[in-house]
């Protein structure tokens, strides 16, 4: 049976956090890291190796993109990340640059790969890494809302006192500071929640700005988009059909089109198999035009 590989490429904090929670997951057999501080993937691969007698058994080696030829999966994280006080969409010009390099060195390997990028501001960079590469949209997804939603159940079980993972409730839109909650819909057990208009606000406000807060406290984020990172590999590699709010090329999507943004996507063997349309209030629909304008404005502005 041919062995399951996935190459992260840009093993700084993201990547480096992503790799370690796949290989305690025992999520593939083969996991390659790439970066351009060679350096510092090959350090990694040699410290997680020497953890090998403790874990499943996967391989883990510092890579070429000749890796990638038989990849499963390609995780990009590499790229500039915010300093305190930047947004994601300050890092668009320097993470431009770095993303056409790199999308062209791995199409000279492979295009059959599923391609699953966290760079920012990562609704930009998934579409032009899809327009760039050619391949089939399903098979370009940025991680999207996937982390914005997990943080807002997590804040909603919070207040409720209630498990996060019994919580349903979605952030879809841009991520970053654009996106939107949609609290018509969100539920525990198909029951309305208990909350004023003002413990939504604070838990929508501390969803949207919890990046910014991270960044001011330690520099960067990372634990948090290595699980969600995770979570949307084991949904491919099991060919699980699980319903995530990750970033994909919209088509007449409630009224948008042309664009990458968070919504929920149900994703299997072969990526996003299909797209959820959600049933929102006007005010949240409005809002999601907000943030579908607000990037197709800013793709507009690159070159092709
Ligand atoms: N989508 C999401 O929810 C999240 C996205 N991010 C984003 O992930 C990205 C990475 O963040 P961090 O790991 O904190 O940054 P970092 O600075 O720790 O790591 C970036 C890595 O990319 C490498 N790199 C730069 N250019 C490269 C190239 N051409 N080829 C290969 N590797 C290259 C660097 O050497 C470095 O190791 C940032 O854009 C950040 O904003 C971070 C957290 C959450
Ligand atoms: C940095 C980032 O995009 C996040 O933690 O949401």
């Amino acid at each position: 049976m041919k062995k399951s590989r996935i190459v992260i490429i840009g093993t700084g904090a993201v990547g480096s956090t992503t790799a370690y929670t796949l290989l305690l997951r025992n999520r593939m057999d083969e996991l390659v890291l790439i970066d351009a501080n060679a350096d510092k993937a090959a350090g990694d691969a040699l410290d997680m190796n020497h953890g090998m007698p403790y874990l499943g058994g996967a391989k883990v080696w510092a890579g070429t993109y000749e890796d990638c030829a038989s990849a499963d999966i390609i995780i990009i994280t590499a790229g500039a990340a915010q300093k305190p006080g930047e947004s994601r969409i300050d890092l668009l010009k320097r993470n431009i640059a770095i993303f056409d390099s790199i999308i062209d060195q791995v199409l000279l390997h492979t295009r059959d790969a599923i391609l699953l990028i966290a760079s920012n501001p990562v609704d930009i960079m998934s579409y032009r890494s899809w327009k760039k590469s050619g391949l089939p949209a399903n098979r370009v997804i940025g991680s999207g809302t996937l982390l914005d939603s997990a943080r807002f159940r997590y804040l909603i079980g919070q207040k409720l006192h209630i498990d996060p993972r019994s919580v349903h409730a979605h952030i879809i839109g841009e991520h970053g500071d654009s996106e939107l909650p949609v609290w018509s819909l969100a539920n525990v057990a198909g029951t309305e929640l208990q909350l004023s208009a003002e413990d939504k606000n604070e838990i929508f406000v501390n969803t949207r700005d919890a990046a910014y807060q991270i960044i001011q406290a330690k520099g960067a984020t990372y634990y948090a988009i290595a699980l969600a990172l995770d979570r949307i590999c084991t949904a491919i590699l099991d060919d699980e059909g699980a319903v995530l709010n990750v970033s994909t090329l919209l088509q007449n999507y409630r009224g948008v089109s042309d664009t990458y943004l968070g919504i929920p996507c149900i994703i299997d063997r072969n990526g996003i198999r299909s797209t959820l349309e959600l049933d929102l209030t006007d005010q949240e629909q409005d809002l999601f035009t907000q943030s579908a304008d607000k990037l197709k404005n800013i793709l507009e502005t690159l070159d092709n």
